[in-house]
């Protein structure tokens, strides 16, 4: 098999001489830190050696709870926000087909995904698709008690009761949870559900290998075990001992910190050609925002889909302020096969595309663009994925989360909290009136006269 690679000519050029290469003992610091568990967040460590700790009997255990729930349940709704829901989403949407909902496949659940907001439209529709469903719920939190979260699975939990009565639905629902906290875990004891533990030292965003994503995953019918694999692979190929040279996440890491503190490169934006990879970039903006955005510092990771934001967003990349660089997640090869026909008339004057694969036309607007984002000032980074299947979509999710723990570690910041994400949910619950917040709720109503 082989492995994803990295190009970064295209972002060194913007640097100085030997401006990447001089990251490379912060690089290594960084990593060994994380290695020998010395850096902030020392207990939120529990990914870095995850993908080759998991054993053949877990992954079995968790396609045994997918294949049941396969079997029961028409559509299979997974509850779960930010790293309890956008690791599984990613994988599912990159491997799935890009009409699953429509194609009518017998042979695989419908995934859909709940609890990521509380839009009252959201769920009302949701519910009414669900009616006459045979459907069964992954209820995702590693708190518990994310709100988004509790809401649409209390909604969810009684409506399957209602169709499927309590002692089905007990079968059709999983808590993947921590091992005694929040009210996840409350519910999942007096129902008797079936549960996953998402390990205390794995944050949320680093915890797609766990069940979180590894559960729904299996369940719209991808290959856990391949996944595992590749990131297992990309362990072992990002490790440490492995020179600078052919490290590709600590060149990630490298490049874009010296972007970012040389020459004010704030803003990275994930580029995809594949449409199948948008939520890809989601996840990744999770994870490296989350990680890295705190004590007024880091990268604004943000997110296009080309060729189609090139119709939109692609006036302010080539010529907006020059405070961006771009990564490209790049797929040699997609998986099916698309020939370009001819046609007689020829009134759009696409005939020279005939014979084509669709995919060598994608290749060229690729190839174009970045030489004219190049031209215009934006460095590049280009990952390259052989293809989009189990095995390097599970390379690709360790190259980031690896990437993640040494760029955050060189920034230095505690990548592995998330102080920030409270203030909103104080002030939510303050003017919701949750019982004890009686004092900010007091001090926000005042704010507000
Ligand atoms: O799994 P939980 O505890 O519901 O949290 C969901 C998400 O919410 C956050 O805690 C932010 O509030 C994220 O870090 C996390 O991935």
């Amino acid at each position: 098999m082989e492995r994803i690679q990295l190009d970064i000519t295209k972002a060194a050029q913007f640097l100085s001489e030997g401006a990447v290469k001089a990251y490379e003992p912060q690089v290594k610091a960084a990593q060994e830190a994380l290695e020998n568990g010395s850096c902030p967040g020392n207990d939120f460590l529990g990914w870095l050696h995850l993908p080759s700790s998991i054993t053949p009997q877990f992954l079995d255990e968790v396609q045994a709870v997918a294949n049941t729930l396969r079997q029961k349940c028409e559509v299979i709704v997974v509850a779960g926000i930010g790293g309890s829901y956008l690791g599984a989403r990613a994988v599912i949407e990159a491997l799935g087909n890009s009409f699953a909902w429509l194609v009518g496949d017998k042979t695989n659940p419908t995934i859909v995904f709940a609890g990521n907001n509380i839009g009252e439209d959201y769920l009302f529709e949701l519910s009414e698709y669900l009616k006459d469903k045979r459907f069964g719920v992954i209820n995702i939190s590693k708190s518990g008690t994310t709100t988004e979260t509790a809401l649409a699975f209390r909604l969810l939990k009684k409506q399957c009761e209602e169709q499927r009565g309590k002692a089905d639905a007990k079968d059709v629902i999983v808590a993947i949870t921590d091992a005694k906290r929040g009210a996840a875990r409350a519910a999942a004891d007096k129902e008797g559900y079936k549960t996953f533990v998402i390990p205390d030292n794995v944050g949320g965003r680093f915890s797609v290998l766990t069940p979180v994503g590894l559960l729904p995953i299996a369940c719209a019918g991808f290959d856990i075990k391949a996944l595992v694999n590749g990131a297992a692979d990309m362990e072992k190929a990002t490790a440490p001992s492995v020179p600078f040279a052919e490290n590709i996440a600590a060149q990630y890491a490298a490049v874009r910190n010296a972007l970012y503190t040389e020459k004010g490169k704030k803003i990275e934006i994930m580029v995809n050609y594949q449409p199948k990879l948008h939520f890809i970039a989601e996840w990744w903006k999770q994870l490296y925002g989350e990680s890295e955005g705190k004590e007024h510092k880091g990268i604004f990771p943000a997110s296009c889909d080309f060729t189609t934001d090139l119709h939109s967003m692609g006036q302010w990349i080539q010529e907006g302020e020059r405070s961006i660089f771009e990564t490209v997640i790049s797929v040699e090869q997609p998986a099916k096969k698309l020939l370009f026909p001819s046609d007689d008339e020829n009134l759009d004057g696409l005939n020279f595309l005939a014979g084509k694969r669709v995919d060598e036309v994608n290749k060229m607007a690729e190839l174009g663009t970045l030489l004219a984002h190049v031209d215009g000032g934006v460095p590049n980074i280009r990952i390259i994925v052989p293809e989009l299947n189990e095995y390097y979509i599970g390379q690709l999710i360790y190259f980031f989360e690896i990437g993640c723990g040494i760029s955050g570690n060189v920034l230095g910041v505690n990548p592995f909290n998330q102080p920030g994400v409270e203030a909103y949910k104080k002030n939510m619950f303050a003017l919701l009136d949750k019982p004890g917040y009686e004092a900010e709720s007091k001090a926000i109503k005042e704010r507000l006269k």
